[in-house]
């Protein structure tokens, strides 16, 4: 194990001269840059902290979890310290970038077995350390493999990592939905019993995948589809036509990775002695075969922004195609997206499909096959005979199932519907479900470890504390503040508190209690996951909105909607008969009421913006100070709020043609019996003329 020099890295911006941006994430951005005194190259990760603000616990635990860790293929970080309003974090640098990146320059075919199975085995190395430190990383995939100019391998990004030693709410946060689709293991989606370290071991079989064709699977479809293919299909696998070119113990370890029951997968520790890590070389072979050549990282990264902003121009994105913009935020490997029924309609009725998802699971696998681990005491875990142990629907034609089968895809989950789909929704969580069993998981469950981590994360604390004094003790605290307006906003409750009773005290019972009556009553079930910088971790004694970096949210722990009245209220609303928090609610009768929620809540979006922006006209700076989180809301989702304003005075605009036009035939025809009394009229005098002369 590599032993970090002991050297301390200065903590003040002016020892470090900021160059080039290498790289760019939901949160931050990422320079290349001298620290003066050492002369020597570092990253520094730039986190604008007033972005962030809804998760500087997120941002916390990334520093705590980097600084802590010791391995040499975890990427670690040096120090941090705020400058202005950003927060620094000083890391070695990766010259070669992101695995993303390599494959985006120069592999987009992906690249050849012995390079993946030395990258891999780099990766799988990191969980293993990971893991028996009680972490689970949550977001394995290639975009955060990073490579240095040697071809060393280190695993990044801990924005959204979850330590198995934690209790309370952050235990809580194993069982919500973070990580990116298509890298995703499907307990993880599911939210059902939570999830453990198995997770990570799906999204580094997909990460395999990834770097065998240049992108994940379903890595074109949107995220909405790529959920429901991930949850019906058979586990996507090496194709034994499309990948002739890789081994047999490539195709087999990566079928190992990819059961979807996660107690079949293998530890990282077990499938590191998988046979195909035998193919893997050295890190010089890695910096020779695929860094050699290469452009600078920030040239690389300053052309890879060029070609993405030529895509977005030329791809009919500024047109509305939100196909290819779901496509390019995976490019980016970012992925926050703004569901609404339209898009749920609209991308589960997308594009053919040509990723070559096998029907079977892990054809070219036979499961009569040696299980490739290198280990004769390992026989405890076979890779699967049938490893898909949920009702597999065939893939159609064209891979891919109507919003029609959303329904049966719903019924042929072995769960609740609405469990399933609760991470799209703020469906609250049973409180129960929430501790997963799975910690009890054998992990080496080290106190010192844990009094270290907890000494640490105090001390981080302290700093950010000490550099931010009461500012960040504020917005640290303001989840406690802002609880009562979020927490229905979030549930989609028309207006925070303290907008529609400015005069109340937020934090007084009575406030609560109104709060809470409130919530019990406008609370629908509903709630549109917004597209935002960053998520946030917001909690409180009454339910829990745990959000999470860049990805999803998902609200726990909140027992007190699921009353009669909320029920109520969205029944009548919609027409629907369905209970939705009986657990055995079937798929058909639940669909029309999330459609009719997911409706109902692009309105109340609407709505709330133009009060906000009334009340925010009307009281001025009142208003402005008073609702910490109306402000919030209206930096939510700017672009789609425009875009909703202008598709409301454009539908506006097309209902005032129509009815002119219809107005403009109502008259046309009018004229036209108008013209045939005046012709008659004529013919009549005509003729009355006419008499009249004959008698004169
Ligand atoms: N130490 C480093 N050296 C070189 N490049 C780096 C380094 N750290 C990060 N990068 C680049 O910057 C990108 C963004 O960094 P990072 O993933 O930490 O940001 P983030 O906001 O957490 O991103 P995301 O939300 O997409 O996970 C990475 O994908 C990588 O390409």
């Amino acid at each position: 194990m590599e032993h970090m020099s002991e050297k301390r890295y200065p903590v003040n911006a002016k020892d470090y001269k900021l160059y080039e941006a290498v790289g760019e994430g939901v949160s931050a951005t990422v320079h290349r840059a001298l620290c003066i005194p050492f002369n020597e190259t570092v990253a520094i990760k730039v986190l604008d902290l007033e972005k962030c603000n809804n998760d500087l616990d997120g941002v916390r635990r990334e520093v705590q979890t980097m600084s802590l860790i010791n391995h040499p293929n975890v990427l670690k970080s040096h120090c941090s310290f705020p400058n202005g309003p950003n927060l620094w974090v000083v890391m070695p640098y990766m010259a070669g970038g992101s695995c993303l990146h390599i494959m985006k320059s120069a592999f987009p075919e992906g690249f050849e077995e012995p390079v993946i199975a030395t990258l891999l085995r780099e990766v799988l190395k990191a969980l293993v350390y990971l893991h028996a430190h009680g972490h689970i990383h949550r977001d394995v995939k290639a975009g955060n493999i990073l490579i240095d100019s040697s071809g060393a391998v280190k695993l990044a990004d801990f924005g959204v990592s979850a330590c198995m030693f934690d209790t309370g709410d952050r235990q809580r946060s194993r069982n919500t939905f973070v990580g990116t689709p298509c890298w995703m293991a499907p307990e993880v989606m599911q939210q059902l019993h939570g999830y453990d370290f198995k997770a990570d071991i799906w999204s580094f079989g997909i990460t395999a995948l990834e770097l065998a064709h240049g992108h994940a699977p379903f890595s074109k479809y949107p995220p909405m589809k790529v959920l429901l293919m991930t949850l019906q299909n058979a586990p996507p696998g090496l194709d034994y036509e499309r990948d002739k070119r890789f081994t047999k113990s490539f195709k087999e370890m990566v079928a190992a990775c990819l059961v979807k029951d996660p107690k079949k997968r293998p530890t990282s520790e077990k499938l590191l002695k998988h046979n195909f890590f035998k193919h893997a070389r050295s890190n010089e072979y890695l910096a020779r075969t695929i860094l050699d050549g290469l452009a600078p990282l920030g040239e690389r990264f300053r052309m890879l922004k060029a070609k993405e902003a030529d895509f977005l121009v030329h791809n009919k994105v500024l047109n509305g195609d939100k196909e290819q913009l779901s496509q390019q935020e995976y490019i980016r490997g970012i992925s926050a997206w703004n569901f609404n029924l339209d898009d749920l309609k609209a991308q589960a009725a997308l594009i053919h499909d040509d990723v070559g998802v096998s029907n079977m699971e892990h054809p070219g696998v036979s499961s009569k096959e040696k299980d490739g681990y290198d280990d004769a005491s390992s026989t405890t875990e076979k890779p699967p005979k049938t490893v898909n142990h949920f009702n597999v629907t065939p893939i159609q034609e064209d891979g891919l199932n109507d919003l029609q089968d959303v329904e049966s895809s719903l019924a042929s989950f072995p769960i609740r519907p609405l469990q399933a789909l609760k991470g799209y929704f703020d469906v609250c969580e049973d409180e129960n479900t929430t501790s997963s069993p799975n910690c009890k998981y054998s992990i080496q469950s080290d106190s010192d470890q844990q009094s270290l981590v907890q000494t640490s994360s105090m001390e981080v604390d302290q700093e950010i504390k000490n550099c931010y004094g009461d500012n960040l003790e504020k917005s640290s605290s303001l989840p406690k503040y802002v609880i009562p307006g979020r927490q229905k906003f979030f549930s989609g409750s028309i207006l925070p508190d303290n907008i529609l009773s400015p005069h109340k005290n937020v934090n007084g019972d009575g406030d609560r209690d109104y709060g809470h009556l409130k919530s019990q009553i406008e609370h629908n079930y509903s709630g549109q996951l917004y597209r935002q910088k960053r998520d946030m971790d917001v909690d409180d004694a009454s339910g829990a909105v745990i959000q999470r970096k860049g990805r999803f949210k998902v609200t726990s722990a909140d027992h007190t909607p699921k009353s009669a009245s909320t029920n109520c209220l969205v029944n009548s609303a919609c027409g629907a008969s369905s209970s939705l928090t009986t657990p055995n609610v079937s798929a058909a009768s639940v669909l029309p009421s999330l459609q009719c929620i997911l409706q109902q809540n692009a309105k109340q979006k609407e709505q709330i913006i133009k009060l906000i922006k009334y009340v925010e006209q009307s009281f001025g700076h009142q208003a402005e100070s008073s609702d910490a989180s109306s402000t919030e809301l209206l930096q939510i989702s700017p672009a789609s709020a425009r875009e909703k304003e202008l598709q409301a005075q454009l539908n506006h605009l097309q209902q005032s043609f129509e009815s002119l036009v219809e107005e403009l035939q109502r008259l046309k025809v009018v004229n036209a019996q108008l013209e045939r009394q005046f012709n008659a009229l004529n013919k009549q005098d005509e003729r009355i003329e006419k008499v009249n002369k004959e008698q004169s």
